[in-house]
């Protein structure tokens, strides 16, 4: 394990049984109140932005936002978010998806992203990866390509890796941690 996956690992609390039992909910916001931490993450994301040609950074709300935010200000790229629906005030493309138990649906506004963006999406978590696919094909229907997925850590013991490989047509998913 690198130096940076240790400190990463070491501000990042497990909460057993939330929000539902059975569920060990990995809580960031130890890592977010620690500015070591949070700058050496948010430069490892923004290097990722770099490698991968990224021209624009997509965050996924809300913990999306939270860390790809910074990165898009380190990286010199424009943000853009997904919003959970009916958030947004312009006119959106909306994706729904399927999620371990129930559905959900997420927003862009189309304007945002035009034909030759190359776009990095950012969170925190992947873990069944259904988030992550629907915002792939939003930044598809957008007209866009998709530069990669980067996110702070993948949940191993999920197989949100391989749904997400057709999606990805290519495009590199880097997880900071598998845990
Ligand atoms: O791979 P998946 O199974 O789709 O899960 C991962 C998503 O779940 C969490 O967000 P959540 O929907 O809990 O929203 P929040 O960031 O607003 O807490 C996390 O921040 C990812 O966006
Ligand atoms: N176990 C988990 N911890 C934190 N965020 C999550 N999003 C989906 N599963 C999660």
């Amino acid at each position: 394990m690198t130096g940076l996956q240790e400190l990463l690992l070491s501000r990042i609390r497990d909460v057993a049984d939330y929000p539902e039992p059975g569920v060990m909910f990995k809580d960031i916001t130890p890592l977010l109140a620690d500015p070591e931490a949070f700058t050496a993450l948010t430069d490892a994301l923004a290097g990722i932005a770099k490698d991968t040609g990224a021209t624009k950074v997509v965050g996924l709300e809300a913990r999306g936002f939270i860390l790809g935010a910074p990165v898009a200000v380190r990286a010199g790229l424009g943000f853009i978010p997904v919003r959970k629906a009916g958030k947004l005030p312009g006119a959106t493309l909306s994706q729904a998806y399927d999620l371990e138990y129930g559905s959900a649906e997420i927003e862009i506004h189309a304007e945002d992203l035009a034909a030759g963006d190359r776009v990095l999406v950012v969170d925190d978590v992947l873990a069944t990866g259904g988030t992550a696919e629907a915002s792939l094909q939003l930044i598809r229907r957008a007209g866009a390509a998709v530069a990669g997925v980067a996110v702070l850590m993948e949940l191993g013991f999920l197989p949100g890796r391989a749904r997400l490989e057709p999606a990805l047509d290519g495009a590199p998913l880097q997880a900071l941690l598998t845990v």
